[in-house]
């Protein structure tokens, strides 16, 4: 598992921009390596606005869209198309605006979809499509993902993974249903830790001084039951994108020049 890495940008739209550069990137080197790339999403406002950043730069023409399959790491449980599902956003941010086939998009069922409103056979679904796209050098029931992109929390919550929930102590399923979640809505559908850090790099992504002490804490070694974020880290690459004021109290260690 790696160590995190910092990287400091001069505001919140520079570092969506600079995440969108770094995805095309990632992107690219994936397809070259292995022919297809996986890529997790994220919802929360640094994520939709790196989609958004990525939608705008020609160079996103440089990804072969048809070979990029997609995930979420969490989704609000609500009916297909609501405003505040993390798919809606991202459709209307980036995959509504390039070629990705539809059946290389894996969105987490709604609550209008073919469980109904019952988040834990979502759940289920989910792993079960997780795990017909491992591939055996994977060691196990997750694809090893190219990039993981999380949104951090105030309290150090990733994807739908809340401290001290059920979700957080969760060591054997890779998808989990998650209840009355202090974050509306309270009803989601979330990666656990152990499916997360079957990731090739994981990415956290954060800006304001609301999540400076989050920041400070995961990277000053707390432990994940009390802070997600700690537990979130790459097999090859745990990168935190921060804005100045979200890395504002991180240890001197973590604290290179602005990029
Ligand atoms: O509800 C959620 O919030 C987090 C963080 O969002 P942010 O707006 O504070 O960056 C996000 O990572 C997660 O995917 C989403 O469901």
């Amino acid at each position: 598992m790696s160590r995190p890495e910092v990287v400091v940008h001069r505001d919140g739209d520079l570092l969506a921009a600079a995440t969108a550069a770094r995805l095309v990137t990632s992107l690219v080197d994936a397809q070259t390596a292995r022919g297809s790339a996986s890529l997790v999403l994220t919802g929360g406002r640094t994520g939709i606005a790196v989609l958004e950043h990525l939608r705008a730069t020609p160079a996103r023409d440089a990804v072969d869209w048809t070979r990029v399959d997609l995930y979420w790491g969490d989704e609000r449980f609500l009916p297909a198309g609501h405003p505040e599902r993390n798919e809606t956003q991202a459709r209307e941010a980036l995959l509504d605006h390039v070629p990705v086939p539809a059946s290389r998009v894996h969105v987490m069922e709604p609550s209008d979809g073919r469980f109904g409103d019952d988040p834990e056979a979502a759940a289920e679904a989910y792993a079960d499509v997780l795990a017909a796209a491992a591939r055996p050098e994977d060691h196990g029931s997750v694809p090893s993902f190219d990039v993981c992109l999380l949104g951090v929390g105030e309290e150090g919550h990733v994807a739908s993974i809340f401290p001290d929930s059920p979700a957080v102590h969760e060591r054997e399923r890779a998808v989990v249903a998650v209840r009355d979640c202090p974050k509306p809505p309270p009803t989601r559908v979330s990666l656990t830790l152990p499916a997360i850090r079957a990731s090739r790099e994981v990415w956290l992504m954060t800006t304001g001084a609301a999540k400076a002490a989050a920041v400070a804490e995961g990277l000053a070694g707390a432990g994940e039951v009390e802070l997600p974020a700690a537990g979130a880290r790459g097999q090859r690459r745990t990168l935190w994108l921060l804005d100045p004021a979200a890395a504002a109290k991180a240890p001197d260690l973590f604290t290179p020049p602005l990029a």
